[in-house]
């Protein structure tokens, strides 16, 4: 147990976007509970092998290790990037606080907005989701898929290897590059992914003072609208890396959320929007995935499998 004294252990991923967000919530929950907060990195499979990560297709691999440490109780608590963890449960682990969500939209950076760039400019990002919204906007665009951290993928645009690359606005905001941002897409033309711009917390769940005072930092506006896009993530099946983008947001008092599956070309996409109760964002997420199932959604998202990855 720990004491008043004794600072609560914060496990992290040792990037720079990761220490930044951890140190972020640690002000916040010491600020709020008096606690201290002690950040302690730990590298995940996902930092070690970037071969590794295309191999297991990516689900989990910056999560594990984390979990791992929370159950061996070497930390006290874990932040993750929400939008890297699994839609599964995890045993014995509590998803203890989902603080305030930073802004969840996707950011071009490069020289201009996607409109202005060259015909058959090359464009970088190693997601379904965007290759796909992408092609939707701009079909005549060269998609290279790119791995590695934010500053690598700047790099390449940097170095001309690249004219511009699809980076999360808050990743960007939070490792200080948003210098680099000619445009922020609207959800009406690119549908970031579910749990995008949120963090979670977690820890061992048969620790009820961490649940307790984790709570501290927990936002339900965020956590139901997140809750909602996992939802429909979860239905579909769709791992981290599927073209599923989502957005749920509080719209006078109701819970209001969009959600689309894009085929790969761009060419077919199926989008719907539904609202509900935002006290009930499981179900809200559920109807609007069941719908896009009719619609053909996973018809849309096989013909992936059949696409080198
Ligand atoms: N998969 C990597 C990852 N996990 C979370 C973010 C960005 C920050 C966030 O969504 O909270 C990123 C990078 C990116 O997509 O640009």
């Amino acid at each position: 147990m720990s004491t008043a004294r004794e600072p609560l252990r914060l496990g992290t991923r040792k990037s720079l976007m990761a220490m930044t967000q951890s140190g972020l919530v640690a002000d916040a929950l010491s600020q709020r509970t008096g606690h201290m907060v002690e950040l302690v990195g730990v590298t995940t499979q996902g930092d070690v092998s970037k071969a590794l990560l295309a191999q297991i297709g990516g689900t989990g691999v910056f999560v594990n290790a984390l979990r791992d440490r929370l159950l061996s109780g070497e930390v006290d608590f874990a932040v993750h990037s929400l939008k890297d963890l699994p839609t599964g449960p995890a045993e014995g682990i509590a998803l203890a606080a989902i603080p305030v969500r930073d802004d969840p939209r996707d950011a071009l950076c490069g020289p201009c907005k996607l409109a202005d760039l060259p015909r058959g400019a090359r464009v970088g990002t190693g997601s379904p989701r965007r290759v796909a919204q992408l092609r939707a906007l701009r079909s005549d665009i060269e998609v290279v898929p790119i791995r590695g951290n934010a500053d690598t993928r700047l790099r390449k645009v940097a170095d001309g290897e690249l004219d511009a690359v699809v980076l999360a606005y808050a990743g960007l905001k939070r490792i200080g590059r948003l210098a680099d941002v000619a445009e922020v897409f609207d959800p009406d033309q690119m549908l970031p992914a579910p749990g995008q711009g949120a963090l979670a917390l977690e820890c061992r769940a048969d620790r009820a003072d961490l649940v307790e005072l984790l709570a501290a930092v927990d936002d339900p506006a965020s956590r139901a609208a997140v809750t909602a896009e996992r939802t429909v993530l979860a239905v579909l099946e769709a791992g981290c890396s599927a073209p599923v983008g989502t957005y749920a947001a509080e719209v006078e008092q109701k819970l209001r959320l969009t959600a689309n599956v894009v085929g790969v070309d761009g060419a077919r996409q199926i989008r719907l929007s539904a609202s509900g109760h935002p006290d009930w964002p499981d179900e809200l997420g559920r109807e609007l995935a069941r719908r896009l199932l009719d619609q053909g959604a996973d018809q849309l998202m096989g013909e992936l499998d059949d696409e080198p990855r």
